[in-house]
């Protein structure tokens, strides 16, 4: 059993208790009564090759135990909204990463960025329940979901007006994922069935991600220089956590990956060259 199997199994087991409190259709009311998502698609492209920073509200991890006595989720992310990023990710799963529902309900009330569910999504309950508490995007795993759910998740996911931020690990994964129709495909540095951290999975995936769809670079950014260096393999925007809540001053840490990310050099980006290429022939 890996890692992966274990915390699913976990999110399963807590699922069941939340849908046994409230089924499935009154989850669905809920979503429907909770106010519009806001547009993450165009938020997170690429802006003249500015590099946009998704920052983390992350309290612990499976493999470093608490990270850090952090600030409340709310006050963190106000403050990561002030230091320039462009969305905020909450980590929602409990067992491992001791997030809640409560603290993407708190972190979508102090901010006016788009706000992702970071968690386990295996079901359509969870996706509704991710709209009810306010979510705009959605993470889904592609190395948890068969084909068929992966299609039916993302679907479901756009229905309530979400942007679906599809993880894939390998460029086999990135291609399943393009065929499941996703639009925002995200590279995870860390494999999540062993937990290993390998940046360089990073340049060899993106690199079969088109121009058209939104490349996200996920985990193991120190600081600035790897932000600029996932940036030059072609990320659009690069999703950080530790760093930022381990920084001491998180408003700063973001302000100086969104400084990374504006650097000029990085204008001509992986789509600029692959245009250019093309205009050469
Ligand atoms: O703390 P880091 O190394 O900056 O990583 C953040 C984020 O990428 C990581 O939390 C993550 C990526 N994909 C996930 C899936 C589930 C839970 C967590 C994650």
């Amino acid at each position: 059993m890996t890692v992966l199997d274990d915390i699913i199994a976990g999110v399963l087991e807590d699922l069941r208790e939340r849908q046994s409190a409230l089924s499935l259709d009154e989850v669905k009311a809920r979503a429907r009564r909770a106010p519009d998502a806001r547009d993450a698609l165009a938020a997170l492209r690429e802006h003249d090759g500015a590099v946009s920073i998704i920052s983390e509200v992350k309290r612990s991890s499976p493999s470093k135990g608490f990270l850090a006595e952090i600030p409340e989720p709310a006050q963190l992310a106000a403050l990561y909204e002030k230091g320039g990023a462009t969305a905020i990710s909450v980590l929602t799963e409990a067992r491992r990463f001791h997030g809640s529902l409560a603290d993407l309900d708190a972190v979508r009330a102090a901010v006016d960025i788009p706000v992702l569910r970071k968690d386990f999504v295996v079901t359509p309950y969870q996706v509704h329940e991710a709209r009810a508490h306010g979510a705009d995007i959605v993470l889904l795993i592609v190395a948890a979901l068969e084909s068929q759910a992966l299609v039916s998740l993302i679907e479901r996911v756009e229905s309530l007006g979400m942007t679906a931020l599809v993880e894939v690990h390998s460029r086999l994964e990135a291609l399943r994922a393009l065929d499941a129709g996703a639009r925002v495909i995200g590279v995870n540095a860390r494999d999540l069935t062993t937990l290993d951290v390998d940046p360089t999975v990073i340049e060899e995936v993106i690199d079969v991600i088109p121009e058209g769809i939104v490349a996200v670079a996920e985990s193991g950014v120190r600081g600035p220089h790897d932000v600029f260096e996932y940036a030059r393999w072609g990320a659009d925007a690069v999703l950080v956590g530790e760093a930022l809540v381990t920084s001491g001053d998180p408003e700063e840490a973001v302000c100086d990956m969104v400084s990374a990310g504006q650097h000029p050099a990085l204008r001509a980006n992986r789509r600029a060259r692959m245009r250019a290429a093309r205009q050469g022939e």
